[in-house]
């Protein structure tokens, strides 16, 4: 039954049961963490408003997208990507990206980022009182071209008008790099690829280069040769990764890009996700899983696991699915049918 409380969550509650639903600043997990050399801190980016849902068969309610922001913003989680400013004819889904901006309560301390692949998409976004922005490209000629209609080169030229302008408006940019472990077109791309699109993205002001696993085939010896690769060009200060869980793998290749020093890592609640122009990619590797491990490593996040798992629980009521974070299945019993 939707919403119905499991033993599971009763012991979330008290921080009880399971390691990883316990926060990782008590007892001795801390000590672990710091004696393994892993970071003490890992900074979650929640995209599930935006990759999440973006893939939706059905329009969510403007009301279902601002309401699950609200919550998440009330789970310690840093950021929240919350919306597209593209072309609603390419992603009806994300149609609504201005009345969602205007319409969400915003916490002090919480970064909002919405999407902007272009100039007019950049424009509107800071119209609607976006605060942070993120430009979009890939590895991969194919997908660039499935997903935004040109090239590379092109889009890194519509890019770099983008982090002009925001630069002149003291706006921070985040920047992906799509198919950093394989493309859906065009198989497997090499790490040289990524770092070449990632150190460009990086020299045109791009604080932060999200490498993304749009299609979750990446493993954890490929994400290592990619890191090692990227890690030549751009500071590991600047990283993050951005997995999805097509094949199972997503966790595993999170946990190798901390053992490696990265600190920032994407995730999608509930487990949402996909992306229009990657077919069959399943979501991104949910919020309450990543939690989880970071939680039992000993790793600080600063987000409440038991409140992304309630926002999880709103979302997938509403959408009428079944969750695919694991460690909600395993502590709540939604109950609710795809
Ligand atoms: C990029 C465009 C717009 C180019 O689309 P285009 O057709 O090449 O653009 P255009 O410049 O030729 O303009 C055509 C029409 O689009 C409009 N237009 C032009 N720009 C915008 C804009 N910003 N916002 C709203 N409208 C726009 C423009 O005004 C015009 O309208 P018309 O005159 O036909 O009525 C299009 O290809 C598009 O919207 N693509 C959507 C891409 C997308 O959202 N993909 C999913 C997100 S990426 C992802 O999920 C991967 C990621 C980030 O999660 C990481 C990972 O997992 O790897």
């Amino acid at each position: 039954m939707a919403g119905s409380c499991g033993a599971g969550q009763a012991a979330a509650r008290r921080g009880q049961a399971a390691p990883g639903l316990r926060s990782s600043r008590d007892g001795a997990e801390g000590q672990e963490s710091q004696a393994s050399g892993l970071p003490e801190y890992v900074k979650i980016v929640e995209v599930g408003p935006r990759d999440g849902l973006q893939n939706e068969k059905v329009i969510v309610p403007t009301d279902t997208k601002i309401e699950l922001i609200n919550r998440l913003s009330k789970t310690g989680l840093p950021a929240i990507e919350v919306t597209s400013f593209v072309s609603s004819k390419w992603v009806p889904q994300m149609a609504d990206h201005k009345e969602v901006m205007r319409g969400i309560e915003r916490h002090p301390g919480v970064q909002y980022p919405v999407l902007t692949p272009n100039l007019k998409g950049f424009h509107s976004a800071i119209a609607a009182g976006a605060t942070e922005v993120s430009v979009f490209g890939a590895a991969s000629e194919s997908f660039s071209k499935m997903n935004i209609n040109c090239s590379i080169e092109e889009s890194i030229e519509k890019f770099e008008e983008v982090a002009k302008s925001a630069r002149n408006m003291n706006i921070p940019v985040r920047g992906y790099v799509s198919c950093a472990l394989g493309c859906p077109y065009e198989g497997d791309i090499t790490p040289a690829k990524v770092a070449e699109v990632s150190k460009r993205l990086y020299s045109m002001g791009c604080y932060e280069i999200s490498l993304g696993d749009t299609i979750g085939v990446g493993t954890p010896g490929s994400m290592k040769r990619m890191l090692e690769a990227v890690m030549k060009e751009i500071p590991l200060s600047a990283l993050a990764v951005h997995c999805h869980d097509t094949y199972g793998q997503a966790l595993a290749n999170i946990l190798t890009a901390i053992q490696m020093g990265v600190a920032v890592v994407d995730s999608s609640v509930a487990g949402l996700g996909g992306c229009p122009y990657a077919k069959g990619a399943t979501g991104n590797v949910a919020t309450e899983d990543v939690i989880y491990m970071l939680n039992g490593l000993g790793i600080n996040t600063g987000v409440n696991l038991y409140t992304v798992m309630e926002a999880g629980n709103f979302i997938c009521t509403a959408l009428n699915k079944k969750t695919n974070s694991k460690v909600a299945q395993a502590s709540f019993n939604t109950g609710a049918v795809k």
